[in-house]
């Protein structure tokens, strides 16, 4: 759903603040809102709250302030009805090891008021759509990481809920599973549900959600469609430079008009402004420091370069 379609918002998050006691962070007066049909994007690099935010909104974890809403239900005082609508996946998804793939996605379905057949007949036709048909009846124990975060998914999805809380459900799967799981989700979306999915992987993010909110060191730092926020960063170029080998790429950090340099498996992505000589400016430094360019592309920016503009920091692991 678009924006400008938007209906009363299902999930309503108030300055939620919750803080680990033992590392003093976590996530601080965190407000979003997500509407019936719409996906909204939790973009942030590792640490910066969103499992802890989706925790606290799955009523794992109590906030230490603020409120929230699930449905018009309150998110502190109402938190069986809240869970009977919603549905999670975890970062780190979890199993009966020892029980089949199907009796761990049954017993959650029935766990959701499920009745025996409706449960039976949706998880048949869902362990179908992600290609777990054949693996139903193999221990839990016994899947592939991917073949795990696709039973998560399945037990999420099953009971038809109306909002669903997503933490990285693509990390981890296949293309084919990918493209499955992307199609689930607009399909979900599309039938009215609220999805919130937490993620840092921005291709996604811009091609799946109608609306982004970025989390820094657990404090929103923006907001908008992944139009509108790419759209903010007139003058930036992204320049992505395919190396032979990879080299330290310090020097060209120094480069004028550089912003942020981070290497994504053989290529190094350079955030900058635009300006007259930068690229020449950035291909001279990366030969200087001996790097051997087997391809180059000047990009438009992308929500990546959004974050950098904002924090100065990078989205992605790989970063310097
Ligand atoms: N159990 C815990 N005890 C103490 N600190 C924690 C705990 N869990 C998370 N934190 C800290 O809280 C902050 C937010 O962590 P969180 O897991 O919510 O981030 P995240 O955005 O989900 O990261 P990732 O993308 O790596 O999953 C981090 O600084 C983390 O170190």
């Amino acid at each position: 759903m678009r924006s400008s379609e938007k209906t009363a918002p299902v999930l309503e998050v108030e300055g939620v603040t919750r803080r680990y006691r033992s590392s003093g962070r976590g996530v601080e007066g965190v407000s979003l809102s997500v509407s019936a049909g719409e996906v909204l994007g939790l973009v942030g690099p590792n640490g910066s709250g969103k499992s802890t935010l989706l925790r606290v909104l799955s009523t794992a974890t109590a906030p230490d302030s603020g409120t929230f809403r699930v449905c018009g239900l309150d998110g502190i005082r109402e938190k069986r009805e809240i869970r009977a609508r919603l549905g999670i996946m975890v970062d780190r998804p979890t199993h009966y090891g020892d029980l089949s793939g199907w009796a761990n996605a049954y017993l959650f379905a029935r766990s959701y008021g499920m009745g025996e057949e409706k449960a039976t007949r949706a998880l048949q036709s869902l362990f179908g759509y992600f290609g777990l048909a054949e693996y139903a009846g193999e221990k839990a124990k016994n899947y592939s990481y991917g073949m795990a975060k696709k039973l998560a998914l399945i037990e999420a999805l099953a009971h038809e809920p109306e909002v669903l809380l997503l933490d990285e459900p693509s990390l981890g799967l296949d293309y084919t599973s990918r493209l499955a799981y992307q199609r689930k989700l607009r399909e979900a979306a599309r039938g009215g549900c609220a999805v919130l999915l937490a993620s840092n992987q921005v291709d996604e993010v811009e091609s799946l959600c109608d609306r982004v909110v970025f989390l820094h060191r657990g404090r929103v730092v923006a907001e908008g469609t992944p139009e509108e926020l790419v759209s903010s960063l007139r003058g930036v170029r992204r320049i992505v430079a395919t190396l032979r080998n990879p080299v330290p790429y310090g020097e060209v950090g120094e480069a004028p008009g550089v912003r942020r340099v981070a290497p994504e498996g053989k290529n190094l992505v350079v955030h900058c402004e635009d300006g007259p000589g930068i690229v020449a400016g950035v291909v001279e430094a990366i030969v200087r420091s001996g790097g051997d360019i087997t391809t180059l592309s000047v990009e438009r920016p992308t929500l990546e370069d959004v974050f950098v503009r904002l924090t100065g920091e990078a989205l992605t692991e790989d970063e310097a």
